[in-house]
């Protein structure tokens, strides 16, 4: 197509960008601020012999529309449906997957080695955002590319929008970057990359020529600095604080969202106002964030304490260190991180906070499995990597109320590291408390009394546990239901009571394995419960999410599909027992000593 119908076209990507996302929700102000440099990059460069890789990828809806899944759009992030991110195994247009921020210039760097080398050959463009380069992953691969010289394009979108507005000292520099009429000598240029820009990411003709001339003419690295602006073309999201950067449906006249009235407050406001009240006892309480201000709730701390709240930019491994720095200087600091990026700051963790034993909170939210942001954004992996660390206090909130006391225990726990676990989205309605209660350490609670089955709930499932325990009672087996509250320290107590006190014992978390039921079954074998001749009579069976990445949908399809929901509990249960009560209870016990049924059944 020449200029003149790809700016027509452009006209048609947008509007359909906005119809698809009004009737699906999902990330539109990022992609609108792409939609001519998607068309301009798809026109001249040859896709997907050319590898076109875009940052976190939250951008690339008019991608997808342009490259063959238009039809399926209006199942975006939802079961069986067009992922909101790119991936490799849902088209070849999509030549790397991400969802996490700051890769693509890794990535990108990877295929152009890769092409040098005789692999896949093709040219490679990344496209990454002025948030995105907040991490230090970016300025890694921009040092490793410069260095190494070989041909990559990246194109750096800069909206002076991360979620919030982009924070910290590079992002002031592109401002003045961007802001200079010239392609004058830049951090970008003394760093290897042949640096073009600032160009207007919305001028679709003076993009085209550009890109044509650079693909032409580039020997090694470049980077386009294109102006762009979130949510553009788009008045609703261009005029409101966030630019429409993650919207529900919405009315497309209006821009007016469809957000249903919330039967009870989120845990992520639920957190933001209990840290608040313990902040107002102590004034040695900081909030940190990675450039996740509203998601973590974060933002609501920083109106009641602005010296005390830190959004450090897409720099989790940061946050982690900036954290303990705090720690060991006296301070207490909160880092409010989602589960799934919490991941970026593992070895920050370790070597930083728990080697050195420093009380650095960390505030988990998005625990478990999110729904529509998919496998990329589930928090399944936290308690595992986390519990296993020497010296580290694990918590997981069953509900609100369970959540505002774990904040008060992390706050009065100086002695380490400590953790605590939500869940994304409402909590569950229950009465909250007025300010919260430290909880003892390593103490769980017995929630509903029962007899023959009892059921270890970590976390978010303890509602699930209490409807099985009613659809259990509906066949005559009563179900005794226990909030576990910590990972770490266990309460060994609290689990070998319920071991030796009931046929079956069944644990449940929202968590890869790894998590919880290791720790539990690493305990009852340490002390010898499992082992045959000297074994209780109790069954014991884990639930955790399954050894497969879970796909997006809704997440009560996704709990569904991990088989972790009441039901699933229930048929468990069942099961066990009825495949133990076929050998009868005499023969199951010899001198009052378990024998497995297999050994029976021989
Ligand atoms: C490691 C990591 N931390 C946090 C996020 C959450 N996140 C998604 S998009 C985004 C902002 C990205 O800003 P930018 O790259 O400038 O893209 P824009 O939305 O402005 O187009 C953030 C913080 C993430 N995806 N990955
Ligand atoms: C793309 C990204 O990583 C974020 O925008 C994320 O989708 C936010 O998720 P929440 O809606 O759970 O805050
Ligand atoms: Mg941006």
């Amino acid at each position: 197509m020449d200029s003149e119908k790809l700016v027509r076209l452009a006209g048609e990507l947008r509007a359909e960008t906005i119809r698809i996302v009004s009737r699906t929700g999902g990330h539109l102000g990022s992609s609108l601020g792409v939609i001519e440099l998607t068309l301009a990059i798809h026109a001249i460069f040859d896709t997907p012999h050319d590898k076109l890789i875009w940052d976190v990828s939250h951008q690339c809806y008019p991608h997808k529309i342009l490259t063959g899944r238009r039809e399926r759009m209006l199942g975006l992030r939802k079961k069986d449906g067009p992922s909101g991110f790119t991936r490799r195994a849902e088209s070849p247009y999509d030549p790397f997957g991400a969802a996490h921020s700051s890769t693509s210039i890794s990535a990108g760097l990877g295929f152009a080695m890769a092409r040098e080398l005789g692999g896949d050959p093709g040219d490679v463009v990344c496209v990454i955002g002025d948030g995105a380069m907040s991490a230090g992953m970016a300025f890694e691969a921009i040092n490793n590319a410069g260095a190494l010289g070989k041909r990559i394009f990246v194109i750096l979108n800069d909206n002076a929008m991360s979620i919030s507005p982009s924070t910290g000292a590079f992002a002031t520099y592109l401002a003045e970057l961007g802001a200079r009429p010239g392609e004058e000598r830049s951090f970008f240029a003394q760093m290897g990359f042949a640096y073009h820009g600032p160009v207007d990411g919305h001028d679709l003709p003076g993009l085209l020529e550009k890109l044509r001339s650079l693909r032409e003419e580039a020997t090694g690295p470049v980077l386009l600095h294109a102006i762009t602006r979130k949510g553009a073309g788009y008045d609703a999201a261009e005029t409101s604080a966030d630019k429409y950067h993650g919207v529900a449906k919405f009315d497309v006249e209006t821009g007016q969202q469809a957000k249903a009235a919330a039967a009870a407050p989120s845990y992520t406001k639920v957190f933001a106002g209990a840290l608040v009240k313990e902040a107002e006892k102590d004034s040695r309480i900081i909030a940190i964030t990675a450039a996740m201000e509203a998601g973590t709730g974060v933002d609501i701390f920083r109106r009641h304490f602005p010296d005390r709240a830190f959004d450090v930019g897409i720099a989790e491994q940061h946050a982690v260190t900036f954290a303990a720095g705090l720690a060991a200087g006296g301070m207490k600091p909160f880092c409010a991180i989602y589960s799934t990026f919490l991941q970026r700051g593992y070895d920050q963790i370790v070597h930083d906070v728990a080697l050195q034993g420093l009380p650095v909170r960390f505030a988990i939210d998005r625990a478990g499995l999110v729904g529509a942001d998919g496998p990329t954004h589930a928090g399944a992996f936290d308690v595992g990597y986390l519990a296993n660390l020497p010296g580290f206090t694990v918590m997981a909130a069953s509900d609100e109320a369970e959540l505002v006391n774990m904040v008060a225990t992390a706050a009065a726990h100086d002695s380490g590291p400590i953790a605590f676990r939500y869940p994304r989205g409402e909590g569950t309605g229950v009465a909250m408390p007025e300010t919260g209660v430290p909880l003892p350490i390593g103490k769980g609670r017995v929630v509903a009394a029962g007899g023959t089955v009892a059921l270890l709930s970590f976390g978010g499932r303890l509602g699930e546990c209490l409807m099985a325990r009613q659809m259990l009672a509906t066949h005559g087996i009563p179900v005794t239901v226990a909030d576990a509250r910590f990972a770490k320290p266990l309460d060994t107590g609290l689990l070998e009571e319920l071991y030796e006190t009931h046929e079956l014992l069944v644990t449940i978390e929202e968590g890869a394995s790894g998590g919880f039921a290791a720790l539990v079954l690493s305990h009852l074998a340490g002390r010898g419960l499992l082992d045959g001749h000297l074994g209780s009579r109790c069954a014991l069976r884990t639930m955790t999410l399954p050894d497969r990445f879970i796909a997006q949908a809704s997440p009560e399809e996704m709990y569904e599909d991990a088989g972790l929901s009441a039901h699933h509990i229930a048929l468990l249960v069942r099961d066990v027992l009825a495949a133990r009560s076929v050998v009868p209870l005499a023969a199951r016990q010899l001198n009052g000593r378990h024998v497995r049924r297999v050994q029976v059944a021989e």
